[in-house]
């Protein structure tokens, strides 16, 4: 297999290292930027990143991404005390749509609904295609005051907006939406913030579908003292203190 040192795009399934290192050799020059060959590994490198890091079919981050960025906003939320919501979104009777339209226009909603919800959130906000009809956005800085009418305002563009299956078929979708805050002040993991967000979702697809369910935000208690074990090198005295959870209650759409 002979790979030219020119080649524009990087076919990464005829990738062997062996011959990067060859066209590195051939070349002559690997300084960064000064040849082609250094490009040509920059482009093997960022299009594995690019690979490890998205969905294929709608662009958005994927899981192990989004896992990433949940757990960073993990930390600070245990660090700052401030809010952060997740929203989990399943596309409603998705499976109808594959049968009665087939898979290549499931597909075709999966990528339209990726790209309506790419223009729902904000910068700041990470929004991932978590599983197969399944969507995830954590959303930094998310007042609980806010937190319903923006995944309200999520819920009612995906309804309003057609999505073209096909040359001459345009179909409505719904979502259901759950949310959970990670709470402030206790170190959690990123499983049990998206299992509280699950169960929100599986709420809102009992509750008949198309529709937000949001856990109430945790009314933090924490002391001064028991958030300073957070910063501390020693355990409290008592486990249970430094992780402080209030009950939860649902918040239902109207
Ligand atoms: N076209 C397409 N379909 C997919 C993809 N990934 C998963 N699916 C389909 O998504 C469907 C999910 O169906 P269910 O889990 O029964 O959920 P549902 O029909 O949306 O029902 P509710 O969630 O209860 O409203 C299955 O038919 C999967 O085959 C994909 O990448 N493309």
């Amino acid at each position: 297999m002979s790979l030219q040192a020119t080649t524009d795009f990087v076919d990464l399934r005829a990738l062997r290292l062996d011959t990067a290192r060859s066209l590195l050799e051939q070349s002559g020059d690997d300084g960064p930027g000064c040849g082609n060959a250094t490009d040509y590994l920059q482009g093997v490198i960022d299009g594995l990143c690019n690979l490890s890091q998205h969905d294929p079919l709608t662009g958005l981050a994927n899981r192990r991404t989004f896992r990433a960025a949940l757990e960073r906003e993990l930390d600070r939320v245990a660090r700052s005390g401030e809010s952060a919501l997740l929203l989990m979104l399943d596309i409603d009777h998705f499976k109808a749509i594959n049968d009665t339209h087939g898979h290549t226009a499931g597909d075709a909603v999966l990528q339209a609904l990726a790209h309506t919800l790419a223009n729902c959130v904000r910068p700041m906000d990470t929004l991932a295609r978590y599983g197969g009809e399944e969507f995830a956005v954590v959303m930094p800085a998310c007042q609980a005051a806010f937190a319903f009418a923006a995944a309200e305002r999520i819920r009612c563009t995906v309804a309003d907006l057609p999505v073209r299956v096909s040359p001459s078929l345009e179909i409505r979708i719904t979502v259901s939406i759950g949310g959970a805050f990670a709470q402030p002040w206790v170190r959690s993991t990123t499983s049990l913030w998206s299992e509280r967000a699950d169960q929100q979702l599986y709420a809102a697809k009992d509750a008949g579908r198309d529709c937000v369910r949001i856990e109430l935000p945790p009314d933090s208690t924490v002391t001064a003292e028991e958030k300073s074990f957070l910063f501390s090198h020693f355990a409290p005295p008592d486990t249970h203190a430094a992780n402080v959870a209030a009950p939860h209650a649902p918040h239902s759409a109207p």
